[in-house]
């Protein structure tokens, strides 16, 4: 028997509960749609929060505080720059295309995010200088994640492209040359600068809600896509919030946390991603590798029953004859052995029967020996009928036989063979357009009497078998006197 220990429980564990679970599909539909609902409402939190301002609170209250914008966005830029490394070091393992995008993104945030931070002090002075990093940053991250999920289920980059840091660098390159261009904003009036921030934050929100709703519709179940569809909805929230405030009111400090938020929860896949397989695809949740972990057993199983059915056919064609499917003479020995052992222990009697076809030679001369074949296969079917469960017809050479008797004397064995005789003479058998058919004759020996091992009972048998020949063939021989030739 396989012993599985704990991994076989798990497995049984599992087996029952998909039991449970199949005879409450409607309750696994209703909890399904109730955590489908949740992460809905979870994802959907921050609106309720930006709606609260928005409705609520007095639209000339600020908060114009350059260091704590300072802080926040100096703790940004370096939680952004780590976790762009920690799904750099994801990529490089993984390969994954999803992962170098995600990557790149985090990238883009960090660099265009940073002179946000460090050109806070030009606020009162030019506020479009000031902002414009912001919703660009968001953007460039935005076209990534999408670009990332359209690629989702593409085949992983080479070892090689993966650790090369030259497109990395020119990457981090272009991120800076791109806050190069946008200090050109210092030029435009205010009217535009509000214009081009309004139109760059509604295409960013725009590519999020894509992001989102490729997503939902492709109904991605991988508990790490999941993390993704949440932080793409959350950081969209945070677009919107950006779009309905001005500077320094609280609906702009709101759309801050709404997007650190997003931020937070993709920033949580990632190390999630880095602990496990260091890819966003191949992170299974635990119902799923359960489930995994029984197809793969269930396999395991069937394989090993055929593994075992294929032994149990190899172990009887090794001990079987191919062409009429009794005992081969190997069998013969292994039973002989034991029944001789047996009987001896238990004081028991054995019996051995020797049969010879008679002039089988004339049948193949002048049938064939595809007629051959067919008599010995014939003959040795009428003979099992004629035999007991316990007893044993071996193949012991070309045209001859054995049978193992066991608790049966030489008297029994003599009427047993005598059925045999009458009953093999009694058959015919097709040949081309006659029938034909065959006699036995069968030399018997007991165990004890007439020998005490296999290779005495053989000697004796066959000595009985050749004077049955002698004798006129078609009859059974149980001693030693010699037969008077039968007419
Ligand atoms: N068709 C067929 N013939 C076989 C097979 N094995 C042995 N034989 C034949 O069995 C015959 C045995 O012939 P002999 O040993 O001369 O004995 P016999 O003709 O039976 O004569 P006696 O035993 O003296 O009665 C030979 O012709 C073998 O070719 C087999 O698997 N198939």
């Amino acid at each position: 028997m396989v012993c599985y220990g704990a991994f076989d429980q798990v497995i049984q564990g599992v087996a029952v509960d998909k039991g449970n679970a199949r005879a409450g599909v409607l309750m696994r539909q209703i909890t399904g749609l109730y955590q489908r609902l949740l992460l809905t409402l979870f994802t959907l939190m921050p609106m309720m929060a930006v709606a609260y301002i928005e409705v609520f609170q007095e639209p000339s209250l600020r908060f114009e505080s350059h260091m704590v914008h300072e802080m926040a966005i100096a703790l940004a830029i370096t939680l952004s720059a780590f976790i762009t490394y920690v799904t750099w070091r994801c990529y490089t393992v993984s390969g994954e295309v999803l992962v170098r995008w995600l990557a790149l993104g985090f990238l883009g945030f960090t660099l265009i995010y940073l002179p946000h931070g460090l050109l806070t002090r030009l606020a009162p002075d030019d506020q479009g200088l000031f902002l414009v990093y912001g919703p660009v940053s968001r953007l460039a991250m935005a076209v990534c994640f999408l670009v990332g999920l359209y690629y989702h289920d593409a085949p992983a980059d080479a070892l090689e492209s993966r650790k090369r840091l030259s497109p990395w660098i020119k990457a981090g390159a272009a991120f800076l040359a791109l806050d190069l261009v946008l200090a050109g904003v210092y030029f435009l009036s205010a009217t535009q600068v509000k214009f081009l921030f309004t139109m760059v934050e509604i295409v960013a929100l725009i590519l999020l809600l894509a992001g989102v709703l490729f997503m939902a519709l492709r109904r991605f179940r991988l508990p790490l896509m999941v993390i993704y569809m949440i932080s793409l909805g959350v950081l969209s929230q945070s677009s919107i919030a950006f779009l309905l405030s001005d500077i320094w009111s609280h609906q702009w400090w709101l759309a801050h946390g709404i997007s650190a938020a997003g931020f937070f929860i993709l920033s949580f896949g990632v190390v999630q991603a880095f602990r496990t397989t260091r890819s966003f695809s191949t992170v299974y949740s635990q119902a799923q590798v359960m489930e995994q972990l029984r197809v793969q057993q269930a396999r395991t199983l069937d394989a090993l029953a055929q593994l075992e059915k294929a032994n149990t056919q190899l172990a009887r064609q090794a001990a079987t004859d191919w062409l009429t499917g009794t005992a081969n003479r190997r069998q013969h020995t292994t039973r002989a052995k034991e029944d001789i052992a047996r009987a001896s222990r238990d004081d028991g009697d054995l019996s051995v029967l020797c049969l010879d076809i008679d002039h089988f030679k004339q049948i193949n001369d002048s049938h064939g020996h595809d007629v051959g074949d067919e008599v010995l296969k014939g003959m040795c079917i009428e003979i099992q009928r004629n035999l007991r469960a316990q007893d044993l017809l071996s193949r012991v050479g070309g045209e001859e036989f054995q049978v193992l008797l066991p608790e049966t004397d030489l008297g029994q064995a003599a009427r047993i063979a005598e059925r045999i005789r009458a009953a093999v003479a009694a058959l015919r058998f097709q040949a081309e357009d006659t029938t034909v058919g065959i006699t036995l004759s069968i030399g018997c020996a007991q165990l004890g009497q007439d020998g005490i091992d296999m290779d005495a009972l053989t000697r004796k048998g066959d000595k009985r078998l050749y004077l049955a020949k002698e004798g006129g063939r078609n009859q059974v021989v149980t001693d030693d006197a010699p037969v008077a030739l039968s007419d």
